[in-house]
């Protein structure tokens, strides 16, 4: 996904912080259930997915699939392209990032019973996640380290406000 106009401030991800994080909620998980397996969102779930099955020593990992129309503005539809067999009962259903809530809706849905945990959350998503690290304001743009690469930046004085 890329910022639009509606985001009036970043939040740039490194990997450290992302594995830290992940590492975070593996914490929050490891005494709450049993899970049979983990069910990861593509794409932004497979990263934390990947460090979270290691961590619960978690070895049956699935996939949702999703792809969204309008990734720019976030209101286009979403098509699933993958889902999963059952309701989700005793699966772990990971993503890095709860927003407008749209994706998470639209899983819950498919595996209503599946415990749903997110890195980030943003208000308008929260009440949709039952675990989660860092809430994170809605006009924030989280900025993850697979979507940047170092570049050169203006300092600050020469930015302009
Ligand atoms: O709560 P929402 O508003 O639905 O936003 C959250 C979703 O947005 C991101 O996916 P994205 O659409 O960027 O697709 P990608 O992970 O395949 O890049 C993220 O990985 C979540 O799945």
């Amino acid at each position: 996904m890329k910022p639009n106009s509606d985001y009036r401030r970043t939040y740039p991800i490194s990997w450290e912080q992302l594995h830290r994080d992940s590492r975070a909620l593996a914490w929050r998980l490891l005494d709450l259930h049993y899970f049979k397996g983990l069910i990861a969102i593509t794409r932004g779930g497979l990263v934390p997915a990947a460090v979270i099955a290691r961590e619960l020593d978690i070895h049956l990992v699935e996939t949702i699939c999703i792809s969204s129309y309008d990734w720019q503005d976030k209101k286009g539809e979403a098509e699933i392209l993958k889902g999963v067999d059952g309701d989700g009962e005793g699966w772990l259903l990971i993503d890095d990032l709860v927003d407008t809530g749209r994706t998470a809706k639209l899983v819950k849905e498919m595996v209503p019973k599946a415990h749903f945990a997110t890195i980030y959350a943003k208000p308008a998503g929260r009440p949709l996640v039952d675990t989660f690290v860092t809430e994170v304001s809605q006009d924030t743009w989280i900025l993850f380290p697979w979507d940047a690469e170092s570049t050169f930046v203006q300092p600050m004085a020469g930015q302009g406000r």
